[in-house]
């Protein structure tokens, strides 16, 4: 009988049977290597809402975070959930387990998709770089983000901020003196948070708030809306398919000329290609010894032309560093400040409160130095202002989940024993190279033993005594919350997303008063790369949130 090789056999194959032959093979080794992993069927979770999607349509179909906190209610602070074809994922929310996965940021890794994702967009960027690159390129960037750079940036966040104002206050005003108007605020959000971000970053003028045709601003904003999400189960299965595949596999997929894949890396050509420029003009100024500007750009080429020459970042890693700032830094302060504004929108007495401590704030500046523009050393001081900032982190975290994955077999420690149905408890969990591992960002939030009883509740006055300041042992490396992220991937700009916010509130809340709209029908908090604001049942129309703003009387002619 004659043996039929594989080279014989493919040139009379249909490209569906090679398809469905590749698919089979890819099955099996997926499954193979699932059977060969430590199981985890032992963790108490939720059933599987589909059967083929498991729990993904509930976690990426509902509200962001809404079933994660739910199931933390019923399951407490490490459950299971269910992926495609029955893929079991690890969701924790306990700190000592977040704490480990965290911190061994050489065991537990991004996620291949993001990982894959953001190499195509940004490069050799932070949050895709192997250990040591990683360690190399933070040590030349941390200072730049330290608290006597921020110092110095913020006469830029002032000065988009006031602009800011005065836009709204031409539109409120129109053509008919107006009272006020319905707006989205995360338009004007947005639009200031790109504006600081690209002069803070590399001093490139977006003219978002003056409507300026700009090339970047332009794709950065395609970006955006591409990035709003899985909404179909189609696209839910193309990421999580991806996710199965080997990562040859994957890259090569994304070589294809795919119109997704073609837009991506025409994405990453404009935005390296503009800061590749800016940067040769900086590099010039540098090379003819002039002084250099007081952007992250002109500081992060000045530490590493110090640095030692073997340590040093390569020109890729600097342009695809400062494009991943600009991009991870506007949307996600634009969305907290937006759900800030809801907040105070939904809460007047806070909103009085708030803006009573503002306007006191400046007239004490205006005494000690007859401007009244708040010192940066006061914004510290300024109580209720730093507890709004934090309760919005707190119920809005807009990273609202992080997957990683093993890249070695792992013990996860715990910080309280996880009770099994047997009656036995298990205080650590044992997981194979390859386990799918979710921080429960929105869950830990909301541990009552760490924020109280009331944790669903927007509630400022939690943080007023400083007592969750002091609770030893938990995570985060703000107040507690785990909205930054924790350990050496950590968020590196939150030191300037919390004075970004707490300029552009402070300019906001001494100027206008925000109410909520008539016909309010709610904000929808929607899982897309980030969590967004959007209309109930109207996702079509993007990022929004509607309020009504109105002038404050003393303020409508200044
Ligand atoms: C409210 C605003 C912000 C939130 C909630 C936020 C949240 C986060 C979180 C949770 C991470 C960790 C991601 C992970 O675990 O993989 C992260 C990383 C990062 N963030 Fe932010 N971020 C914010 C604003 C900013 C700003 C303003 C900048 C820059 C100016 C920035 C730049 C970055 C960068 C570069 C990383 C990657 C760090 C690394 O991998 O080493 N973020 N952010």
């Amino acid at each position: 009988m004659r043996t039929w090789t594989l080279l014989e056999i493919i040139p009379q194959a249909s490209f569906l049977q090679l398809t469905v032959a590749f698919a089979t093979v890819c099955c099996f080794h997926v499954l193979y290597a699932r059977h060969k992993r430590i199981s985890i069927s032992y963790v108490p979770g939720p059933e599987k809402s589909d059967p083929f999607f498991g729990n993904l349509t509930d976690l990426y179909f509902k509200e962001a975070g809404e079933s994660q906190i739910r199931w933390q209610e019923e399951y407490g602070q490490v459950f299971k959930v269910y992926g495609l074809l029955g893929e079991e994922y690890l969701m924790i929310s306990d700190p000592k387990a977040i704490q480990h996965v965290y911190t061994n940021s050489h065991s537990f890794v991004l996620q291949k998709h993001t990982r894959n994702l953001l190499r195509m967009l940004f490069g050799p960027t932070l949050g895709v770089a192997d250990v040591d690159d990683h360690r190399r390129q933070r040590r030349v960037m941390q200072p730049a983000f330290g608290f006597s750079h921020l110092r110095n940036l913020l006469p830029v966040f002032i000065r988009h901020t006031q602009k800011l104002v005065q836009v709204l206050k031409q539109e409120i005003a129109g053509d008919s003196d107006r009272q006020s108007l319905k707006i989205d605020v995360y338009d004007y959000t947005s639009r200031v948070t790109l504006d600081i971000t690209g002069d803070a970053a590399f001093e490139h003028q977006f003219g978002a708030l003056d409507n300026k045709q700009d090339k970047l601003k332009a794709v950065m904003r395609k970006l955006e809306a591409q990035s709003l999400g899985n909404d179909s189960k189609y696209q839910l299965f193309a990421t999580f398919v991806a996710e199965l595949l080997p990562e040859t596999i994957t890259q090569m997929i994304h070589q294809l000329p795919i119109k997704k894949y073609k837009y991506i890396s025409q994405t990453r050509d404009t935005i390296t290609g503009i800061a590749a420029e800016v940067m040769a003009e900086k590099q010039d100024e540098m090379k003819k010894g002039l002084e250099g500007g007081k952007d992250l750009m002109s500081l992060l080429l000045r530490a590493n032309a110090r640095e030692d020459p073997q340590r040093r970042m390569s020109d890729e890693e600097i342009t695809s560093g400062i494009t991943t700032i600009t991009f991870a830094g506007y949307t996600t302060t634009a969305s907290t400040l937006a759900f800030a504004l809801w907040e105070l929108a939904k809460n007047p007495e806070i909103q009085g409160r708030l803006r009573e401590e503002i306007l006191q704030a400046k007239r004490d500046a205006l005494k000690s130095t007859s401007i009244d523009e708040i010192p940066f050393s006061h914004y510290e001081k300024m109580p209720l202002l730093t507890a709004l900032i934090k309760e919005t982190l707190r119920i809005h975290p807009v990273v609202f989940t992080r997957a990683r994955q093993a890249v070695e077999d792992e013990v996860i420690p715990l910080s309280e024993p996880l009770k099994l149905p047997s009656g036995n408890s298990m205080t650590e969990i044992p997981v194979s190279k390859g386990q799918n591992v979710w921080i429960n960002i929105s869950g830990y939030n909301r541990l009552p033993r760490v924020f109280g009883n009331n944790v669903h509740d927007f509630d400022i006055d939690r943080w007023l005594d400083n007592k969750l300041d002091d609770i030893p042992g938990l995570v985060g490396v703000y107040s507690n919350l785990i909205s930054f992220g924790h350990g050496p991937h950590a968020c590196i700009g939150w030191r300037f997303s919390l004075l970004e916010a707490q300029t552009v509130i402070v300019e906001l809340l001494s100027n206008f008063e925000f109410r909520l709209p008539e016909n309010y029908k709610g904000v929808r908090r929607t899982g897309a790369a980030t969590m967004i604001p959007t209309i109930p049942g109207d996702r079509g129309a993007g990022t929004r949130l509607d309020l009504e703003i109105s002038t404050l009387p003393d303020c409508k002619h200044s």
